[in-house]
Parts: C-alpha cells; sequence; structure tokens
C-alpha cells in the first residue's frame, strides 16, 4: 500500500486494522474507504473496471417502493465486500435532494459493479413515463432486467404493470426478485407469489417456467441481518443474472445483415444493391438472401464487393457497400429488403410495439389519435404502409385516445411483410416530420 495512503484518516486505520487482522484484503480495505480520498477512489477505480469482463447493461424496474433502490444498494454493498464494486448507499443512489425527502425515486440512476464473469452498468429505474421514453426511443438501453416485487402487498395488484413496463421498455429476459420476504410469515404466501409470477410472465410473452425468482430481503442486506435472506440472496440473484441474461453480442460477431438503399444494374456484370452494413461480416462468394418488401425470399451468392469505390474480399459493420449479386433481376429488388445470412431473418407482417408519440412542442402531432391509425412507418431504408391497433384485452379500446406526449403498447400491421426483428427501431412520419418513435418488443405473425 502506497505511504500516501497511510496517512489519510481514521477511515484508513480502520481499514488497515482489519486488513492486519485478516479481515479484509487490500482491495476490500480501500473499498471501505472510498469515501475520503482521491487516492482511495484511484484503488476503487481498478477494483471495478475490468475491461477483459463482457459487459451488460441491466436495471432494476418494478413498482413505486417494492424495493428497486435499496437492492441496487444492497447489491453495490455485497459487490463491494467482494472487491467487486464501490460501495454505495441509498442516498447516493437516490441522489436529488427531493427524491431523498420524499424517499422516491425520480430520475434514473446509473451504477456500476461486476460479478467475476461480467461487469455490469446498472440503471436503478424509477417506473416514470420519461425513462420509458428514453428506452423506447434508444437513448438508453437495457439488456435484462431484474424485476422487484414486493411479496408483502398480498396478491399483488401491480405485478401485471411491472411486467408491461417491462415488455414495453424491450427487455427480454428478466429475472425476478421477490422483496420484503422479512415481512412475510406464510410461507405459502411466498409459494403463491412465485406462481402467479410465473404465469404472468408467460402472459406477457416470457419465458415463464424458466425465469429465475429469487426471494429474499433487500433491506436485511443492506442491514446486515438474517444472511439467509439477506446477502446470500443478492449472491443468487447476481448468479441467476450472470446465468439468465445473455452476454449480449457485437455488432461485428452477429450474422450480416445490409439494408438496401439502392439498386442498380452495372452492363457486363449484374446487378448490385448498395447500403451501409448493420451488423456482422461478409465474404466474397458467401451465400445470401434478399428479403423483404412483400418479395419471395430471393437467393443469390455475392460474387464482388466494393467498399469506397475498391473491389475488397469482405464487408464490415459501419461499412457502406455495393454488392454484385449473382443471377438477380434489378427489378427483382427494392430499396428496403435486406441482404442476410440465409435463415437468420425472416420477414413479418405483424408485431408488438412500444411507441413515444411525440409532443407538440418536439414537433409532433397537435391532436391525438385512436385505434386504427394508419400511418406510414419507417424501418430501416423503407417505409411500408400500416395500421395500428390496441392489444387483445385493452379497456375500452374503441374510445381511447393517444394523446402527443403519451407512451403505449400496440400493435402495428403491415401492408407487406419486412424483414423486422425484435428490438428494432422505427419512427413514424407524417408530411416529412417524425411524430412518434418506436420499438419493436414481440414479433406476432
Ligand atoms: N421490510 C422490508 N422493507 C424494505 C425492503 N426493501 C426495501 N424496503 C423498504 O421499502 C421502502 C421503499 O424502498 P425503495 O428502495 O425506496 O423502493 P423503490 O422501489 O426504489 O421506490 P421508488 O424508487 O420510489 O419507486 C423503503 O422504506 C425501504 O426501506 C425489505 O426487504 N424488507
Ligand atoms: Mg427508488
Amino acid at each position: 500500500m502506497p505511504a500516501a495512503f497511510r496517512a489519510i484518516s481514521p477511515f484508513v486505520r480502520t481499514a488497515q486494522a482489519s486488513l492486519r487482522q485478516g479481515r479484509l484484503n487490500p482491495f476490500q480495505a480501500a473499498l471501505k474507504t472510498q469515501h475520503v480520498s482521491p487516492i482511495l477512489n484511484i484503488y476503487r477505480t481498478y477494483a471495478v473496471y475490468d475491461r477483459s469482463k463482457p459487459h451488460v447493461n441491466i436495471g432494476t424496474i418494478g413498482h413505486v417502493d417494492h424495493g428497486k433502490t435499496t437492492l441496487s444498494a444492497a447489491i453495490t454493498k455485497r459487490q463491494a465486500e467482494k472487491g467487486l464494486a464501490s460501495y454505495l448507499d441509498y442516498g447516493s443512489i437516490d441522489k436529488a435532494p427531493e427524491e431523498r425527502k420524499r424517499g422516491i425515486t425520480i430520475s434514473a440512476s446509473h451504477i456500476e459493479y461486476s460479478t467475476e464473469n461480467r461487469h455490469y452498468s446498472h440503471v436503478d429505474c424509477p417506473g416514470h413515463a420519461d425513462y420509458i421514453k428514453n428506452m423506447i426511443t434508444g437513448a438508453a438501453n437495457m439488456d435484462g432486467a431484474i424485476i422487484v416485487v414486493a411479496a408483502s402487498d398480498g396478491q399483488m395488484p401491480q405485478t401485471r404493470e411491472h411486467l408491461l413496463l417491462a415488455r414495453q421498455v424491450g427487455v427480454q429476459k428478466i429475472v425476478v426478485f421477490v422483496n420484503k420476504v422479512d415481512a412475510i410469515d406464510d410461507p405459502e404466501m411466498l409459494e403463491l407469489v412465485e406462481m402467479e409470477m410465473r404465469e404472468l410472465l408467460s402472459t406477457y410473452g416470457f419465458e415463464g417456467d424458466e425465469t429465475p425468482v429469487i426471494m429474499g430481503s433487500a433491506l436485511m442486506a443492506m442491514n446486515d441481518q438474517k444472511p439467509e435472506i439477506g446477502a446470500q440472496k443478492i449472491d443468487e440473484l447476481m448468479k441467476a443474472v450472470d446465468e439468465w441474461i445473455p452476454t449480449p453480442q457485437r455488432d461485428l460477431d452477429k450474422p450480416f445483415l445490409m439494408a438496401v438503399e439502392d439498386v442498380f444494374s452495372i452492363s457486363g456484370r449484374g446487378t448490385v444493391v448498395s447500403g451501409r452494413v448493420e451488423r456482422g461480416v461478409l465474404k466474397k462468394d458467401s451465400d445470401v438472401e434478399i428479403i423483404g418488401k412483400g418479395h419471395e425470399v430471393i437467393k443469390s451468392k455475392v460474387t464482388d464487393i466494393e467498399t469506397f469505390k475498391k473491389s475488397c474480399d469482405e464487408s464490415r459493420a459501419g461499412d457502406n457497400s455495393g454488392l454484385l449479386i449473382r443471377g438477380v433481376r434489378r427489378e427483382d429488388i427494392s430499396r428496403g429488403m435486406v441482404v442476410a445470412v440465409p435463415g437468420t431473418v425472416t420477414a413479418h407482417q405483424t408485431f408488438l410495439c412500444s411507441l413515444y408519440v411525440l409532443s407538440k412542442e418536439e414537433g409532433g402531432r397537435h391532436t391525438g389519435f385512436r385505434e386504427n391509425y394508419k400511418p406510414q412507418i419507417f424501418l430501416r431504408t423503407t417505409d411500408e404502409a400500416c395500421a395500428l391497433t390496441f392489444p387483445e384485452g385493452t379497456e375500452d379500446a374503441a374510445h381511447k385516445v393517444i394523446m402527443p406526449g403519451d407512451n403505449v403498447e400496440m400493435v402495428a400491421h403491415l401492408h407487406h411483410p419486412s424483414a423486422i426483428e425484435v428490438g428494432q427501431r422505427f419512427n413514424i412520419r407524417e408530411g416529412g416530420r417524425t411524430v412518434a418513435t418506436g420499438l419493436i418488443t414481440r414479433i406476432l405473425k
């Protein structure tokens, strides 16, 4: 340990004593004293940042007051004890003074920690409209979520809302943390909560039977009490998160996809399609499929690749490329179709999506719209006619009006089948301006 580190404060002396007695290792000692000194901050940074581990974005979601912020703090506490995070107490996660006073989280707070396997960026996510908007528009993203459900709320009238929120923000994989188990005496009650949760997960299109459900108490973990429902459950939770939420693939590692921007024919050579490569790497002489715009799937081979006006052996994510495709006529391909690795993309016509409808101030509509709104939607390089309806079971769908500034979940029916995928974003425009942004959350047909 550096000399400067030794002379700083009583905190350091306490930590050092623990260190000597073998209760803490040097990293943990540094973490314990993180508030004191910039040198310790450097220690802390080293403890947390480990770029060799894969990075994953997650967050806590769930109803107001069910314990999201307490759980977030408890995770950092537990990981800090292992030298894998810097401990943040409740107050430093709920930053705004008015939040602390009222005990309600208003803005999202970013924290980070690691497990043995991965590095996490974690948002303590309030259920507020602003945050949902950020997720829909792509300003924020989550690879998976921990949904916090308080067991003490009896039959959990808000459970549906939690799952709807998770689906709306585009999360595909969830880990459930049933919180406040310390306040429950009846174990049967917990079984009931778990059963109901699994059933609802399936109803909302998540894998209800396989989803990990951990029962514990964030408060007990924070207070170093009852480790069997406190600290140990945080460990179980992080293990489940590590295993259940997949590591996102880098664009370059994904299967090749390019949306067609332009098609032309070069005499003596054939048809060339051009566009910006969205993901993956394509080698010359690879087989591809060209999909979308209501056409049959076209099977072909890319016999030459041109990037920056030079012929090359491959085309990669981010490149603007021209692909010479064999045996396909120019008129069979149109802008908006995608060129992809065979079998990786299919065309669909109906999907569930989350929409953020721009407010008047953001340049959006001045009036609301109802079911059967028929806008043009802009997907990748093309636009497509589409009709929007409310999901099955929506109350009073016929009279519901969506106003500018609203978030809403809707079902989109495309006029032509298009190559679409879960997680893809799109815009709705009217008269040349964007009036809504959408996120595809489930493919329906
Ligand atoms: N008994 C008990 N209470 C808990 C537990 N976890 C959290 N609480 C309490 O529940 C209340 C709400 O906790 P928060 O962590 O602020 O809940 P939240 O979900 O972040 O709330 P918002 O951000 O306002 O939506 C606080 O009074 C916590 O002390 C627990 O495991 N057991
Ligand atoms: Mg909170």
